[in-house]
């Protein structure tokens, strides 16, 4: 009996030391080993500090600056506003810098040589999980890597394809149209009013992603999309707060019911169409449509064997990351797009008289849009200047060789979009003024030839959406300067903040007059 205490207290020793020298080492000896190795690289930054690192400071910072708006000038430096902590951080020790956040080192990348390598070398380096709890909101091609990820960009992409996307834009029109019937509705009484449009183009950017993603199962879609809204504040929430999944809490039990309601109906739908596809009929031309024709042709060359094709699992994961990836960011495009114009009148006359020029008051056509220059010019300095996406994450899965700094297995770095898009260097002594003529003959020659503009991310897994994104954003801000003049309110505040993306943080109040 006695042998049998001392062999278990031997164990339960063990278990804890083993224990104890795994937090030891993450707290502490694993992220003084990484300071160590990135400063003989020549990085540099704050030495590291017991299990925050410069987390404290960073949210203490980021509270202070984002609790009154920005002053709006010709001067669009906004990163102080946006990443103050970053800023800084570059302002201080400069490009070759890092950030630890918590026990973890994070490099910050803005050299246009060492991002090209990182896009290129997709397979050695992924894109970081911030948090794995987003994993159960939604999966899909964003979070997928390897042959998995290779497998679905490929059958994805014929959704994505131009002719398909003329197909869907009839679809698009649908929905820019019924927010414009809604504008006018509101300003038909005193020949203008007064409007909050962000929350207008956020509810039309769900609404094209719903008919576009599901075309005649429209209203199915959009009750998915609504619930996956629900959910996304419920994570939020969760996330925010300290949360167990798996205790029967009345959120969690909520959270479940949720999740279990959208994947009966995405099921409910795909079934539908897979039936519908099997007896020849036609696939709508909606992004599902495409995507499970797309599907049943691979699964048809490769024969019905393990591993061939997407599974209906996998098929209900897409069609949830539609809805993530392509409704906030679209919408944040034209809010912007919106108030730069509103502060820039001369160039909301330029791109309307081109609007009129292609259409005069009848609906755009796909061959006009795409043949739209000026309102093509604004959009990318919309983009240059207020990127959705700030900064891309990644983590590097092997040791990687960059220019000529070697970075371990393991180490997070940090792709800066909006940093690079506002460096004065690459773009310019003007590089924070809005100036769309610097894309009037493309963006090869506004950037010089350097990798300096990146809204979209770039390599192999350059967003899939962007032609779809463009497209929408074209229409929608053709149809807004055909039937509407817009300033800027006196009660607007210029506050971009990321929330999820690049946000107006207080709204985006517009006084909207009918032309
Ligand atoms: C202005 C609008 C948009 C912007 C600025 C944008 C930006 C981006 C960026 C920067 C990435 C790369 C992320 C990374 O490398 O970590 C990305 C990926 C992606 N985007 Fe978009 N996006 C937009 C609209 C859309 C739309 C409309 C859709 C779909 C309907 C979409 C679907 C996706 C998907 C599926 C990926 C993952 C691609 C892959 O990993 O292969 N995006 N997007």
């Amino acid at each position: 009996m006695a042998s049998w205490v001392a062999v278990l207290s031997v164990v339960w020793v063990s278990i804890v030391i083993a224990w104890a020298w795994r937090v030891l080492n993450w707290v502490w000896l694993r992220p003084k080993k990484l300071e160590r190795y990135l400063r003989e690289q020549g990085f540099t930054g704050n030495s590291y500090r017991l299990l925050f690192g410069d987390t404290k400071d960073s949210s203490m910072m980021l509270r202070q600056v984002q609790s009154k708006p920005m002053k709006l000038s010709t001067s669009h430096d906004i990163a102080p506003r946006v990443m103050p902590f970053v800023h800084q951080t570059v302002n201080t020790y400069g490009m070759n810098s890092f950030v630890w956040v918590g026990p973890i080192p994070k490099v910050n990348i803005m050299n246009p040589e060492d991002l090209k390598e990182i896009f290129n070398k997709h397979e050695n380096i992924q894109r970081t999980v911030a948090n794995p709890i987003i994993d159960l909101l939604v999966q899909g091609l964003g979070s997928t890597v390897d042959e998995k990820w290779a497998k679905h960009r490929k059958i994805i992409n014929p959704a994505f394809h131009l002719e398909k996307l003329k197909g869907m834009l009839p679809t698009f029109y649908q929905s820019c149209s019924e927010m414009i019937n809604e504008w006018e509705r509101l300003v038909s009484k005193e020949g203008s009013c007064e409007l909050d449009v962000w929350p207008c183009l956020l509810n039309m950017s769900a609404d094209v992603i719903s008919r576009a993603a599901f075309g005649s199962s429209y209203q199915e879609g959009r009750k998915i999309f609504q619930l996956l809204q629900q959910q996304t504040k419920n994570y939020a929430a969760a996330i925010q707060s300290v949360h167990i999944p798996f205790l029967p809490t009345k959120h969690n039990k909520r959270m479940k019911e949720i999740n279990k309601e959208i994947r009966v109906l995405l099921r409910g739908i795909i079934n539908k169409r897979e039936e519908a596809i099997k007896m020849g009929e036609a696939s709508n031309h909606d992004l599902l449509g495409i995507l499970l024709e797309s599907n049943l042709k691979e699964i048809r060359e490769h024969g019905n064997k393990r591993n061939t094709g997407m599974s209906v699992e996998d098929v209900i994961e897409e069609c949830k990351l539609f809805y993530f990836a392509g409704q906030e960011t679209t919408s944040t495009l034209l809010v912007w797009a919106i108030v730069l114009l509103s502060q820039n009148q001369n160039w909301q006359a330029r791109a309307r008289e081109e609007v009129l020029q292609a259409f005069g008051s009848n609906p755009p056509t796909f061959d006009a849009l795409s043949q739209l220059k000026v309102v093509t010019m604004v959009l990318l300095e919309v983009l240059r200047l207020y990127p959705p996406g700030i900064e891309l994450p990644r983590t590097l899965r092997r040791k990687t060789q960059l220019g000529k700094f070697s970075l371990p297995a393991g180490i997070d770095v940090s792709l800066h979009i909006l940093l690079v898009h506002h460096n004065k260097e690459l773009w310019g002594e003007d590089a924070d003024e809005f100036k769309p003529e610097r894309f009037s003959e493309g963006v090869s020659k506004a950037t010089r030839n350097q990798f300096a503009f990146f809204p979209f991310g770039a390599g192999p897994r350059i967003c899939i959406g962007q032609n779809f994104a463009m497209l929408e954003a074209k229409l929608a801000l053709s149809l807004i300067l055909q039937h509407f003049t817009f300033d800027l309110s006196p009660s607007y505040a210029h506050a971009p903040a990321l929330l999820t993306i690049l946000q107006p943080q207080y709204g985006a109040h517009i006084i909207l007059s009918k032309r």
